[in-house]
């Protein structure tokens, strides 16, 4: 099973890209994990809150395949425990998923067309934190969820 992670717009703070980087080449072990990034929309002076939402949601959809299980990372998702968030990994891979795809919405969060697709939503934290800073936050609790499930030492209960 594939897990990738999609967002848009470069990371353009070298600091959190070099930190995001070290748990990506870490996942490289336990998984194939990808991470796609969509270019930032050109002219978005031009357009309101929900263009930019429409249109962004466009792209992002046409990314999906229609056998992914799509996760939305989102506020007002459900939160988990880095336990309880293993064990959701495992359950994916149980049901013998080709791909699961985790998003990650622009500054205005997701189109209705992208929450209607979506399969399920999980919160970082009721705090919400840069599309930038939850690259990191992201791939590091992933990176954990895999020393979970492999009984290694890197998460204390
Ligand atoms: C700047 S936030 C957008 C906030 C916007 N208020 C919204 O309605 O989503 C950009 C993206 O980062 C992600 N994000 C931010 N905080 C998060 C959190 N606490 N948990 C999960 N994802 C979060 C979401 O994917 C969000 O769409």
């Amino acid at each position: 099973m594939t897990i990738k992670l999609l967002g848009i717009g470069k990371t353009d703070d070298k600091t959190l890209q070099n930190l995001t980087d070290v748990y990506i080449k870490r996942l490289q072990f336990y998984n194939k994990f990808e991470i796609e990034l969509i270019p930032d929309l050109k002219k978005v002076k031009n357009l309101d809150e929900n263009q930019q939402k429409q249109k962004e949601g466009e792209l992002i959809l046409n990314k999906i395949s229609t056998s992914d299980f799509v996760v939305l990372l989102d506020e007002n998702g459900k939160q988990l425990s880095s336990v309880g968030f293993s064990e959701f990994i495992q359950k994916r891979f149980n049901s013998g998923l080709k791909q699961v795809i985790f998003i990650i919405g622009g500054p205005y969060g997701f189109s209705e067309e992208v929450y209607n697709r979506a399969d399920t939503k999980i919160s970082l934290s009721k705090m919400t934190f840069s599309h930038q800073m939850v690259r990191l936050f992201f791939t590091e609790q992933l990176y954990r969820a895999f020393t979970i499930l492999k009984n290694e030492p890197y998460h204390h209960r």
